[in-house]
């Protein structure tokens, strides 16, 4: 009988031995081919890449099962053989003519830092010379392939209909930004805060110059590189404010606010998110494996190079980006001696654009507007930076449903979080923490006037070391009756008013329209 279960035993321990030794040779197989298939691309492309040379990487986050650094709550998986090694591929071919140009000639499925061929433009985040720093460069162009330095791509989520512009030859991949009068229309910076690693993790600094100051680079080493932040001015017209001018709270001045339509001068900071991963981990208090792992598992495996290129420590996320609205001259938000107001929005689009009164959001943006204008006309500075996170980052699908969950039920104050809470697991996903960088970029060093009760846009601000000096919570007057729910639900959770924080009873009393008044 014993003897019989150590057969066993020891059987298991053959099968076991065999598999990691298989799951190596796969690896290896893998790489190999993988080498190869560079080499022969390369050859192609008429690009010779150096041996050996991989920029200041370390090289670890191997493709190997077992030296990747994997973050907690992973279990270990075999590493897959890249699928477009041999003769067949699981992808339908490329019509042809497709080839020429667009594309490498080999589908690349992801690279290796020791691989040949591979040879990225140094990266040197937070170096405060833009040259010794270096362009971000992500771009799959054959000519630029090698030579990135960055993981995804261009445009944020708006990567996807680039693809598809491709794809539907509606674009031709080869097609050259032609950059000229696109310069930024103020001048930024630079501020010390560009050159600070712990306090720009999410956007590139220098990402509105690219043109000018990396002119040189895309000449000499033929490399495909794009701005990421665009600045703009612009007049900007909101029946509410023509309202403000009517009522005699707004006073135009032909300068901010230039007449009694209540029509706005403004200029605009429009900025995509380049995250540099071990500064957005440290930001979340977990390690880089972790945050890499998680961001290749729930893009659906969309960016291998998150696990097999360590040494790339750049990722452009297909998340939304942010616009910054400043009302004002530019320069003042970082003058210490000019007043600020500032208030930072997130998006959501049902209000916002469509005028919903089932919450404070638009409500909250005019306020916000109308008090940045202010500021500015008495000779300081006024802000309001608008994020893209739908839904606190839930998305408008989850957000809806919330909604309908709320009105069939009894729609209490009370229950207000729990109900998002049910649906999506979590009440809040925006994450505030990489919120800050903006305001580093801009040169903000303290805000006057907060326009905000949001207790995590207070503590991530001022954790990042920007004092705020007052808060200044929405007027009852601008509150609609159907979001009184929201509101109250968010003071009672910790939200800032100088108002009354009502108790877990008197929560319970606060009712908003149910489905038999909103279903006709
Ligand atoms: N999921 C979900 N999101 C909501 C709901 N109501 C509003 N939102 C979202 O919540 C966010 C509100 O953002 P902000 O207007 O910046 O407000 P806030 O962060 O709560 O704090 P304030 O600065 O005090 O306004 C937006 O992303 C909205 O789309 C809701 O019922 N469910
Ligand atoms: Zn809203």
């Amino acid at each position: 009988m014993t003897t019989g279960m150590e057969e066993i035993r020891d059987a298991l321990k053959v099968i076991s031995q065999s598999q990691t030794q298989l799951l190596t040779a796969i690896d290896s197989v893998s790489r190999r081919v993988s080498d190869l298939e560079t080499h022969r691309a390369s050859d192609t492309n008429g690009h010779h890449g150096h041996h050996g040379h991989h920029g200041h990487g370390h090289g670890h986050g191997q493709a190997n099962g077992t030296s990747t650094p994997l973050g907690a709550g992973y279990t270990k998986t075999p590493p897959l053989l890249p699928v477009d090694a041999g003769t067949q591929s699981p992808v339908p071919p490329a019509s042809p003519e497709s080839k020429s140009g667009a594309f490498t000639s080999r589908i690349i499925l992801t690279t290796y830092p020791k691989q040949i061929g591979i040879n990225p433009l140094p990266m040197d985040w937070g170096a405060e010379d833009p040259l010794k720093r270096g362009p971000v460069t992500v771009s799959r162009a054959p000519s630029t392939i090698r030579r990135r330095n960055a993981i995804g791509a261009h445009g944020g989520s708006y990567s996807i209909y680039y693809a598809l512009a491709v794809a539907s030859k509606e674009l031709d991949a080869d097609h050259k930004p032609d950059f000229t009068n696109t310069e930024p229309a103020v001048n930024i910076g630079p501020f010390p805060q560009w050159a600070d690693k712990k306090k720009i993790v999410a956007m590139d600094p220098w990402g509105h110059l690219v043109p000018s100051l990396y002119k040189q680079v895309m000449e000499k080493e033929n490399v495909d590189l794009r701005p990421t932040i665009a600045i703009t001015r612009a007049h900007m017209k909101l029946p509410e404010l023509e309202e403000s001018v009517r009522s005699g709270r707004l006073v135009p001045d032909g300068k901010v606010c230039l007449n009694e339509f209540g029509e706005l001068a403004v200029t605009k900071f429009a900025v995509e998110p380049v995250w540099y991963l071990p500064g957005v981990a440290e930001r979340f208090g977990i390690d880089e494996g972790t945050l890499r792992r998680s961001l290749f598992e729930h893009t659906g495996g969309m960016y291998p190079e998150l696990i097999t290129r360590g040494d790339i420590k750049v990722f452009m996320p297909p998340i939304g980006g942010l616009t910054v609205y400043c009302f004002g001259d530019p320069a003042k938000m970082s003058d210490p001696s000019s007043k600020l107001a500032l208030r930072i929005h997130d998006e959501c689009n049902g209000s916002d654009v469509f005028g919903s009164d089932i919450c404070t959001c638009r409500p909250y943006l005019i306020y916000g507007i109308e008090e940045a204008v202010k500021e500015a006309q008495n000779g300081g500075s006024g802000v309001v930076i608008y994020f893209r996170k739908e839904g606190r980052a839930l998305g408008e699908v989850t957000k809806y449903l919330v909604y309908n969950a709320r009105k069939r039920g009894e729609d209490r104050a009370s229950e207000y979080f729990k109900r998002t809470e049910d649906v999506a697991g979590v009440k809040d996903m925006r994450f505030q923490a990489l919120m800050p960088d903006i305001l580093h970029w801009l040169g903000i060093t303290k805000i006057d006037r907060m326009l905000s009760m949001s207790n995590m846009k207070h503590d991530a601000i001022v954790g990042q070391g920007i004092p705020i000096h007052e808060r200044v919570e929405l007027p009852e007057s601008w509150i609609p009756a159907d979001s009184r729910v929201e509101i109250d639900a968010k003071i009672t959770a910790g939200y800032f008013t100088t108002g009354h924080r009502m108790t877990a009873e008197e929560l319970k009393a606060v009712q908003g329209r149910i489905w038999e008044d909103i279903d006709h």
